[in-house]
């Protein structure tokens, strides 16, 4: 198996306290890893790692310039207060990446169905409910075309019914050949994946 992206022997510090030690990470193409633990143990930490959002301590990620990774993460700060309509907020997936074509368009609304937002299109994201707006967030981050998929408690605030479609959309880009580093609680949610890293406190 290819690995599209690779980490060894991380470790980070929050201010001298240390959060992970010595973590090795291996995201195959066409392969689901979970990454697991209790609260606090890091589980973010090592996914906004992977992603170059914080640099490690000690230790590595390396990935071939043309792997291109998209994140999904847990807190999205004030992202709520831009002026965004749903629709805006998933079609920049796409736009980060060029200027959108009409099969970007159609890309954007096929997601928006999939994840039922497509109804709240022209509303803002301050006026959705909490799992409107991980679905629109999710929408956000599946359309984007990359080969890695870092998502951080992704189904958390969903309905049943919803996160059963995500898992579905999961096993597409798995299927597809992307590598899905998955952050989960959820016992059922990490046995999707094929193999896991598990964080200690
Ligand atoms: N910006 C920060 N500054 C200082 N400490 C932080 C910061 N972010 C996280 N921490 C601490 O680092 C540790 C790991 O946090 P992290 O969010 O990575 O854990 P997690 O496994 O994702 O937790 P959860 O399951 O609760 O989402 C925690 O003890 C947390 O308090």
């Amino acid at each position: 198996m290819s690995a599209l992206l690779t980490a060894e022997n991380l470790s980070f510090r929050y201010a001298g306290t240390p959060v992970l030690q010595d973590v090795n990470v291996r995201a195959e193409a066409a392969s689901m890893l979970a990454v697991t633990g209790p609260n606090g143990s890091g589980k973010s930490t090592l996914l906004h790692l992977l992603a170059g959002v914080e640099k490690p301590w000690a230790g590595h990620v390396s990935r071939a310039p043309e792997v291109r990774v998209a994140l999904l993460p847990q807190r999205t700060g004030d992202i709520d207060a831009l002026p965004l309509t749903v629709t805006e907020c998933v079609r920049i997936g796409r736009f980060a990446r060029r200027r959108l074509t009409r099969a970007d368009h159609a890309a954007v609304h096929d997601l928006m169905e999939r994840l039922e937002i497509a109804h709240l299109g022209r509303r803002r994201l301050r006026e959705l409910s909490g799992g409107q707006r991980q679905r629109t967030l999710l929408a956000q981050t599946f359309v984007q075309e990359a080969e890695v998929y870092l998502l951080d408690e992704p189904t958390a605030a969903l309905d049943t019914a919803t996160r059963g479609r995500v898992h579905e959309l999961l096993t597409e880009k798995v299927r597809g050949g992307a590598a899905v580093v998955l952050a989960s609680h959820d016992r059922e949610e990490s046995a999707l994946a094929g193999r896991a890293v598990t964080l200690g406190r």
